[in-house]
């Protein structure tokens, strides 16, 4: 990078983290930039900082020109400084200053107070003590605030398809399922990636299962609320109170209901902004800037492996075994690891996995990835045969591609290979009655096209985008289609 590189901060970060890269580096702070000026921008920087509020779409890369080396995404895993924990703690706390001062109206009493008003009788709050708070999602922020609840003398139960219960217990955490927490609970709050599978998942079929005079949190992400649901449930008296620090539209449109509602308090997707998160910490860095790197002639070598080992990793794994012809020092794996473990963590988390921050993360989600080799006879050249992958004890959302021991094995090769289903694009399995038609019936739900369908007992479609949710929805309701599992 010639001289001094220069950085690109699209959005505002602390003056400790602006005074670490004015150390080494051209800072330009352009805040609020449209995607225009940034395309137009990004052709002069090396690197880039953004946060929640920039895309970094595939436009911006192409803009750069080949000059942009790294993208940093404060708060997440990335290159420039690894904080995938930063704003955990900041999350946490602030949820639970939400729980707490929408119970006791805070934000509404204090407006009225400063309006000249004294209305004591109107601003009656609700106890927290002994009252059942419903975690859903107990990842890094959820655990946190789960921890505070307790400490609250609150009941905490906590939903979480893919927890460990282990984890959970240790806190004192009952994890349940989702119908058993959003109906059980006085208290709800969200803390789940926003995936296909989380948009709007608390939405009027949700809300009618709540109990009447429920209360909702939410510093997740707005789109796993259904806004107009909401409302109504608010207004039917069903949902007592909401306290939302994040909104499917950020900015919220002027005028949006939940934002001018008597019973909602909210605050500008503040979670994450104290002045503690912002600050650069040692310890976290230790575990990004030192993390060995790979080679880039091992890169450029096993770069055909690493798609096929992250689809791999999409179905967790205990066991992966690489086969090959090479000396055990001849052969890097940790890039096909790390891509694993990104299959693994990211379709169900906020995540973002990378060669740096991937052994930090599984070790921290208790997954645990053993890895053997399997030495073959035969020239060394390429550097794998196959890769497979093992895993034990789980709930498979494709129950057919388990072992009587509840084991599935999956095996992928790359270049010209035999495998029943080639893992590029998106996939969508199904178990179906063998009947004819079937494939064009599926295609018809599917908004993308289809390329090589086959037909078997078992179904495996590979369609050249992530199919829509609606569409994965239609199939699942073809009453031949026993069972399917959405993607790979
Ligand atoms: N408001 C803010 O400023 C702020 C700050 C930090 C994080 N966040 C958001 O908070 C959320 C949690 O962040 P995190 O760092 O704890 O992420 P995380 O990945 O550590 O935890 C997310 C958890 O949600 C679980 N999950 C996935 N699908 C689920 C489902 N269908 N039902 C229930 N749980 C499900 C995952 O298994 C995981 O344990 C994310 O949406 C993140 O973007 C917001
Ligand atoms: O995604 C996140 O890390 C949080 O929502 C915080 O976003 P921010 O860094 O834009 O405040």
């Amino acid at each position: 990078m010639g001289a001094k590189p220069t950085v690109l901060v699209a959005e505002k970060l602390g003056e400790a983290g602006l005074e670490v890269l004015k150390g080494f580096a051209n800072v330009d702070c352009s805040y609020n930039l449209t995607q225009e000026e940034l395309c137009t921008k990004i052709s002069l920087c090396d690197a880039l900082i953004v946060r929640s509020g920039t895309k970094v779409s595939r436009e911006v890369f192409e803009s750069s020109g080949g000059r942009l080396r790294v993208v940093g995404r404060a708060g997440h895993g990335c290159l420039v400084v690894n904080a995938p924990t930063a704003n955990t703690v900041a999350a946490a706390e602030h949820g639970i200053a939400l729980l707490t001062a929408m119970a006791r109206n805070i934000a509404q009493a204090d407006a009225s107070l400063k309006a000249g008003k004294w209305l004591r009788s109107k601003y009656v709050g609700v106890s927290l003590v002994g009252k059942t708070l419903a975690v859903m999602g107990f990842g890094k922020v959820g655990s946190e605030v789960a921890r505070r609840a307790k400490g609250l003398g609150m009941h905490v139960i906590a939903h979480d398809p893919y927890a460990s219960a282990d984890r959970a217990r240790a806190i004192g955490v009952d994890l349940v399922s989702f119908d058993e927490a959003i109906s059980t609970a006085e208290f709800i709050s969200l803390h789940m990636p926003l995936t296909p599978s989380t948009s709007k998942i608390l939405n009027d079929e949700a809300f009618a299962k709540m109990k009447t005079g429920a209360r909702i949190i939410n510093v997740a992400r707005g789109g796993v609320i259904d806004e107009d649901a909401l409302v109504r449930a608010l207004d039917s008296g069903k949902v007592a109170q909401a306290a939302l620090d994040v909104f499917t539209e950020e900015p919220p449109a002027p005028g949006n209901k939940l934002v001018l509602h008597e019973r909602v308090t909210v605050t500008p997707h503040l979670g994450a902004s104290t002045m503690e998160a912002q600050v650069p910490k040692g310890e976290l860095s230790s575990t990004a800037v030192n993390a060995p790197m790979v080679p880039a002639e091992v890169l450029s070598e096993l770069a055909p492996y690493v798609i096929l080992a992250e689809k791999l990793g999409r179905l967790a794994v205990q066991l992966v075994s690489y086969a090959t012809a090479r000396a055990p020092d001849d052969l890097d794996t940790r890039l096909l690891r790390a891509m694993i473990t990104k299959g693994l963590i990211e379709p169900i988390s906020s995540v973002f996995i990378n060669l740096v921050n991937a052994d930090f993360t599984a070790k921290q989600r208790g997954v645990r990835i053993a890895e053997e080799r399997i030495l073959l006879d035969g020239s060394p050249e390429n550097p794998l045969d196959y890769i497979q992958v093992q895993i034990a004890h789980v709930e498979s959302k494709f129950a057919s591609a388990m072992s009587d021991s509840g084991e599935i094995t999956v095996e992928g090769r790359v270049g010209s290979f035999q495998v029943d289903v080639s893992l590029e694009g998106s996939i969508i399995l199904c178990r179906q009655v063998d009947q004819p038609g079937m494939i064009g019936r599926v295609g018809a739900s599917s908004a993308s096209r289809m390329i090589a369908p086959r037909k078997h007992a078992v179904m495996a479609i590979g369609v050249d985008e992530e199919p829509h949710p609606e569409a994965l929805k239609k199939i699942g309701e073809i009453p031949a289609i026993e069972e399917f599992c959405e993607k790979l």
